[in-house]
């Protein structure tokens, strides 16, 4: 079965499931020429893009809703068929839930005993607009009656690169989607040309705007071409102007021709360059391309419950193996809800730009008792058992694709008193667990948490102990 669940499992990487790696796009390879529409042809003209369908305002809960389609207790988008970045939109809510439940527990079919505590997953209370990154590019299209190149923004189509021009999405926090038309507003008056990826011409390619949680900062990055930027000041104002809440703005240039969103090259055009956000009670710093969870509800949720199931007395070394900026780490190293915390955490983490944050982070928060290790996780781990390093507690949350036999060896060999295994595919997360039930673990609690409402993806909790 696949790790989300349902009909439509359309690998899309990006809105949903979200991806460990944030700047790829949701769009799939690019198809044959002659399928791709939405965008001027090199005469500057249009070929088969529909009509642009615009989103109700409402956020379109069933009980205000014109259509007759929709359950109650659903919501409604009047793109949702042509988008499919929310494959459960006309479920609704509470059985989203119940079905998440039930295929987790499917998945674990076996691993589970008696004696395993299985949680009732943990919903939000208003499953909207819970996005904290909002990314979209730019095209143009001829309008025939106005005789004019028109710019869209929004999001790709299913499973093609035409862009559906929306001025709403459900998911996405609505400020940063604000920002994103403002954008395509402005572009006009700074003679800002959309990107055309048939031609490799144009300049503005797309905009990812993170919204800090708690803190409320905004950070637009602008993704351009080239790396002039005429006119980038008066551009930076007028945005300003009209978003005063925006803390930073950033170019980023890409010149590839690639579904890549980001390229390397940056260049801070106001403001910081980053932002700050708090979670869990901890401030970290978010640059454009660190990965940061995209639902900071839920990630604080989840975050509280792997902790809670780490047990921790404040004796414990602690591994947070797949780091990345340290996030889970530094917060079990501070402790949640009167927790003491651990003695001791060692972050692990392959992307050196990511253990940089980490480091910052800790730093920036005052803890000393956490440091972090640029290396793959499984070698690492697998020095650490060939030298016998003491660990009390593994918490681990790998990309999708899940952890590898060496790493799983190597924990086994490190014998922690406890494995917390958080994971964004149970598909793979259960056919690790089998791996370390095989070897005599067993899993004493298992939490489903929904980070992604309205789509298939569930996110997972798993607690081990040896038998
Ligand atoms: C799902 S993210 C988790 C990040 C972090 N725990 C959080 O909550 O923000 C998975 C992380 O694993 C990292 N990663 C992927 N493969 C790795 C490997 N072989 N060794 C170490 N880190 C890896 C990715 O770069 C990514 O930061």
């Amino acid at each position: 079965m696949d790790a989300r669940f349902g009909k439509n499992n359309l690998d899309k990487p990006g809105k949903s499931g979200e991806p460990s790696d944030a700047s790829r796009s949701n769009k799939p390879n690019r198809p044959n020429k002659s399928n791709r529409s939405g965008k001027a042809s090199k005469s500057g003209k249009s070929t088969k893009f529909a009509k642009a369908a615009p989103v109700r305002r409402d956020g379109g809960l069933r009980a205000g809703c014109a259509r007759g389609s929709v359950a109650p207790g659903a919501f409604f988008c009047p793109i949702d068929s042509k988008c499919g970045g929310c494959e459960w939109l006309a479920v609704p809510y509470a059985e989203q839930l119940k079905r998440k439940q039930h295929e987790v527990e499917g998945l674990f079919d076996g691993l589970l005993d008696s004696e395993t505590a299985v949680r009732p997953i943990l919903g939000m209370d208003d499953p909207r607009y819970y996005r904290n990154k909002v990314v979209s590019p730019y095209v143009g299209i001829w309008d025939k009656k106005a005789r004019q190149m028109r710019v869209l923004c929004g999001m790709y189509e299913r499973g093609t690169h035409r862009v559906i021009d929306s001025d709403e999405c459900l998911l996405e926090n609505r400020e940063a989607k604000r920002i994103i038309l403002t954008i395509r507003d402005l572009m006009r008056r700074f003679r800002i040309e959309p990107y055309d990826e048939d031609t490799d011409e144009g300049f503005l390619r797309h905009v990812q705007v993170r919204v800090g949680h708690t803190s409320g900062e905004i950070m637009v990055t602008v993704v351009t071409r080239e790396d002039q930027f005429p006119g980038a000041k008066g551009f930076v104002r007028a945005l300003r102007e009209k978003h005063p809440s925006i803390t930073t703005v950033v170019q980023n240039v890409n010149a590839r021709q690639t579904n890549v969103i980001l390229g390397d090259k940056e260049r801070t055009l106001f403001g910081p360059g980053f932002i700050l956000d708090e979670l869990c009670g901890l401030s970290f710093r978010i640059s454009s391309k660190s990965f940061y969870q995209v639902n900071s509800t839920q990630t604080e949720v989840l975050y509280c419950r792997a902790i809670e199931m780490a047990k921790l007395a404040g004796t414990e070394v602690l591994m947070d193996a797949y780091c990345g900026t340290g996030t889970i780490g530094l917060v079990a190293a501070r402790g949640v809800d009167g927790n003491p915390g651990a003695a001791r955490v060692i972050g692990v983490e392959e992307r050196p730009d990511a253990v940089a944050d980490a480091r910052n982070n800790a730093r920036h928060n005052g803890i000393k008792r956490a440091e972090f290790v640029a290396a793959d996780a499984g070698e690492y781990m697998h020095r650490m058992a060939d030298e016998g390093a003491p660990l009390d507690v593994l918490m681990m949350d790998p990309p999708r694709a899940g952890s590898t036999p060496e790493f799983l060896k190597a924990a086994c060999e490190l014998a922690p008193k406890r494995i917390v295994y958080i994971s964004c595919n149970p598909q793979t997360q259960a056919r690790d667990a089998a791996f370390l039930v095989e070897r005599g673990w067993r899993i004493v609690e298992m939490q489903p948490v929904d980070m992604f409402p309205h789509t298939s993806h569930a996110e997972n909790i798993i607690l081990l102990e040896r038998r």
